[in-house]
Parts: C-alpha cells; sequence; structure tokens
C-alpha cells in the first residue's frame, strides 16, 4: 500500500529521476515536474499528498516568484528543496506557507523524517475533514432545493420545526420530495445522530406491517424461532418515517395510535410492555380528508400524526425550481461520476419547458438518462431528441394562480443560476430577480411585491434602494 502522493518540482532531471526513485523505493506514489505551471496541472488529476518543490525553475529562475506562487498549491504540505540555503529565504518561504526548508545536497534521512512527518499531517488533516462532514449535523435545508417562493418557505418551515419534537406529516404529490423534507427534518433535528428509520406502509403485507413494526418474541407464530426487534425499536430515540400512511391498514392504524398516545407498545406475542422515544414523521401523496369521509382512515389518527403539515407543490406550479434543481443535479452526477458534465443553454432551457407530471424525480431521471448518452459530458438539444423525440421545445404557461400573468420563458430568463459567483453574490442577484417578479406581477404596486414576498412595504423599499432596481 502506498505511504501517500508526492509531486517533485525540479528542473535538473537526474536530480528528479534520483529523488524519485529514492521516494518511490520508500513506499511513496511519485510524480514529476519541471516547471511550477506543469506542477498546477498534474495536481488536477493527482491529489498529491505534499509537493518537493525547488525554488528556481524555469522560466524566471526567481526564488521570489515561485514563492509567491507557493498557495496555489492548496492545502497539502510544500517542502522547498534548494541550493540558496540562506536563511532569509528559508524564513519567507515559511512565512508564505511552506512546511518545512531542505537544503542540497539532501541529507536522505533526514529527508525521510521529514517526508514522512509532512505526509502523515496531511493524510490526518484529510481524515479529520472527512469525519467531521460526516459527524457534523447539518445547518439548512439547503437538501431541498429550489428557489421558487413556494419551496423557500418550505425551507423555512423545517428550518423552524426541524429542532422541535413536534410531528410533522408532509403531503403533495408524487415525486415532489416528500421523503427529502422528511430526511432533513431528522437531519437538522437533536436526533440526527440517531436513526431514521423508513417505513413504506403500502409496501408491507398488512399481516406482516404488525411484526415489522413491533417486533415479535420467540413462538409468537410458526416460523418466529427467535425474539426479533421490529422496526420501532430500531428508531427509538430516532425519527419514524411512515411513508405512504394513508395506506396504512386500518386495524394497524388502531395499533399506531396505541403507540403515538400512550408511548408504549407490546412486540407481537410478547407480554413485556416496550416504551419508546420516536418522533414521527409522515408522508402520503394521498388526500387523507377525503379517506376519512371514505372510512379509510381514522380520523383520531390524523389528528396526532398532523402536528404540522408540510405541503409540496407539483413542480409545474414552481417550475422556477428548474433552473437550480438541474444544475444542482448535474453537479451531483459530476460528483458521483467524477466527470465534469455540463448542459447546453437550449438543453436547458427544454428542462425548464416541459410540464414534468412525474415531478422533480421525473426530471432528474430524465437527467440521468440524457447524461448517459451525452458525447464528452456536454448535455445538448440533439442527445435529448434522441431519447424524448415527442417531446419539442415548445414555450409553456405558469399555472400557479398567482402567476398567471408571467410567460414561463420570462420567468426562466429572470431566474438564472451561475455556479462561478460567490453565494453572497448569488444571492443578491436572486433577491433582485424576486423582486422584479413580484413587481411584474402586482404591476409595479410595492405595497403587494411586498406582501407576496413575505416582506414589510418599507423593507422593500430599502432593498429596491439598496440594490438600484
Ligand atoms: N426539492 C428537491 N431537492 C432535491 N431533490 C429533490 C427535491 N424534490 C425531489 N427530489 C428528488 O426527487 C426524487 C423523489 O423525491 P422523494 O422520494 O423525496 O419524493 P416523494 O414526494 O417522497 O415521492 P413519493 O410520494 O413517490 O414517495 C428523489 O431522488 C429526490 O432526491
Amino acid at each position: 500500500m502506498s505511504l501517500g502522493k508526492i509531486l517533485l518540482v525540479d528542473d535538473e532531471p537526474a536530480f528528479c529521476e534520483l529523488a524519485s526513485l529514492w521516494l518511490t523505493s520508500s513506499g511513496y506514489d511519485v510524480m514529476t515536474a519541471g516547471q511550477a505551471s506543469k506542477a498546477l496541472s498534474i495536481l488536477e488529476s493527482f491529489d498529491a499528498d505534499l509537493v518537493l518543490l525547488d525554488l528556481s525553475l524555469p522560466p524566471e529562475f526567481d526564488p521570489q516568484v515561485t514563492l509567491a506562487n507557493i498557495r496555489k498549491f492548496g492545502a497539502r504540505p510544500v517542502i522547498i528543496i534548494t541550493g540558496h540555503a540562506e536563511r532569509e529565504l528559508a524564513l519567507e518561504a515559511i512565512s508564505q506557507g511552506a512546511w518545512d526548508f531542505i537544503a542540497k545536497p539532501i541529507d536522505p534521512d533526514l529527508l525521510a523524517v521529514v517526508v514522512k512527518r509532512a505526509v502523515s499531517k496531511h493524510l490526518l488533516e484529510k481524515e479529520l475533514m472527512a469525519v467531521k462532514q460526516h459527524i457534523l449535523p447539518k445547518k439548512d435545508a439547503s437538501d431541498f432545493i429550489g428557489c421558487s417562493l413556494n419551496t423557500q418557505q418550505v425551507r423555512a418551515l423545517i428550518e423552524r420545526i426541524a429542532p422541535t419534537d413536534v410531528r410533522v406529516l408532509v403531503t403533495g404529490p408524487s415525486g415532489t420530495g416528500k421523503e427529502v423534507i422528511s430526511r432533513t427534518i431528522h437531519a437538522l433535528s437533536r436526533r440526527s445522530d440517531e436513526a431514521f428509520v423508513s417505513v413504506h406502509c403500502g409496501a408491507i403485507p398488512a399481516d406482516l406491517l404488525e411484526s415489522e413494526l413491533f417486533g415479535y418474541t420467540k413462538g409468537a407464530f410458526t416460523g418466529a424461532e427467535k425474539d426479533k426487534q421490529g422496526l420501532l425499536a430500531l428508531a427509538d430515540r430516532g425519527t419514524l418515517f411512515l411513508d405512504e400512511i394513508g395506506e396504512m391498514p386500518l386495524p394497524m392504524q388502531v395499533k399506531l395510535l396505541r403507540v403515538l398516545q400512550e408511548g408504549t407498545y407490546f412486540p407481537v406475542g410478547g407480554r413485556d410492555e416496550k416504551s419508546i422515544d420516536v418522533r414521527v414523521v409522515s408522508a402520503t401523496n394521498a388526500d387523507l380528508s377525503r379517506k376519512i369521509s371514505a372510512g379509510e382512515f381514522r380520523e383520531d389518527l390524523y389528528y396526532r400524526i398532523k402536528g404540522i403539515n408540510i405541503e409540496t407543490k407539483p413542480l409545474n406550479e414552481r417550475l422556477e425550481d428548474v433552473s437550480i434543481l438541474v444544475p444542482s443535479f448535474l453537479q451531483q452526477l459530476s460528483n458521483t461520476h467524477k466527470q465534469t458534465y455540463s448542459l447546453s443553454k437550449e438543453a436547458l432551457n427544454w428542462f425548464r419547458q416541459q410540464h414534468w407530471p412525474g415531478n422533480v424525480r421525473e426530471l432528474k431521471n430524465a437527467l440521468d438518462s440524457v447524461v448517459s448518452i451525452a458525447r464528452n459530458g456536454e448535455v445538448t438539444l440533439s442527445d435529448i431528441a434522441l431519447l424524448y423525440p415527442d417531446r419539442q421545445t415548445k414555450k409553456v404557461e405558469l399555472i400557479s394562480e398567482e402567476s398567471q400573468a408571467i410567460k414561463a420563458d420570462n420567468v426562466n430568463e429572470m431566474i438564472g443560476v451561475n455556479l462561478d459567483q460567490t453565494l453572497d453574490e448569488q444571492v443578491k442577484n436572486l433577491e433582485i430577480q424576486l423582486i422584479d417578479m413580484a413587481l411584474l406581477l402586482h404591476q409595479g404596486n410595492r405595497s403587494q411585491a411586498a406582501r407576496q414576498l413575505g416582506l414589510s412595504r418599507q423593507g422593500l423599499i430599502k432593498k429596491i434602494e439598496r440594490y438600484g432596481i
């Protein structure tokens, strides 16, 4: 196993060859470069844990130029190797961010110690970062992606209620992100270190649901050869996600109601009452009021699970979100496949102009498909036409009530994402665009636009002045 990756930057081929042989035989992966610019391009594909850098490099052969570029090597340690052994230069190199300084001719024993220390430090830092990213709780609801007012409101609600223990019912059409919302609530809650247990109430056969949820004791039924914990026990201290709760059979609804009222249950066949501490988040695309009227869903259970209701809208009522969803999913695909994907402007417009009856799930699947056939990672309209020959690029109307006056094209032109900009710049641009949109919708009436944006009239005027709208 390699001890780490080292990039050696020196313009003397003989030294490069010798040092590289020596480091390789000591267990490191080594690449070499004769110039700083070449070294930087190697780093794009070779994630070195250490850079060994000569200070006097072509074309300038000026140590000051090399010193000024040290930060371009990123967070990895840089050890300066040079014939210029002056103390001044050494100190300057360290002040510019170098890890250490070794003078030629190099003592191999000293190099071995210094290299080992620097590589270990960097590998430990990388490990620590990975652990931190894994364990640090997320602080916002940005996993629920979108820029429409509705999506922003949902995100704000998630962030407000996640830290409480209130029960949540997420309703809305299939593929609109109900599970994303539920997982985000868990991730932002004080229970985030505990389990998020998902139960698909419609997918588990009715006669198995009780034992799946409550577990069973040995001998409870034929085949129950030993005690088995149920999903409720697994979710203890965490979050229980009851997906498609509208499909839960009535007899099971009665039993669930008892758990929610008492916080206790009996495993199937068991006499020992178990206590449970779970936060319940439920989701459904069914109309529960209609189901209650039809006698298919218990009203008392409805009020037990409802707590706070978050409602998701169909994607075609918030088509602005497509402009943010597509680049975000594209970025996720690039990360997963370790390849850069991009989308031509026309292709992005095509995505903005579809109706997406299957909502975000359909949009995401369509993007997955076209990316898989795109040449050189760039998705074009012709790739889309190959997979969706019947879906022409056409103008669509936004159908949300308050947006009826605006053509989708207008909105899409107004809401743009640019991943090259800083977050602050993008937030500012988004604010300007949303204010523009609200003013347009209300024919310039600032009071109505402010109400729509959830601002006071004075607050809106301040923003208009600040942004020079
Ligand atoms: N706003 C969103 N941000 C990020 N991803 C989303 C969003 N909405 C939906 N998705 C993605 O779309 C797919 C479907 O989402 P999800 O399963 O949460 O929908 P759902 O409403 O629970 O669907 P169903 O009712 O069919 O279970 C997932 O891949 C999810 O990651």
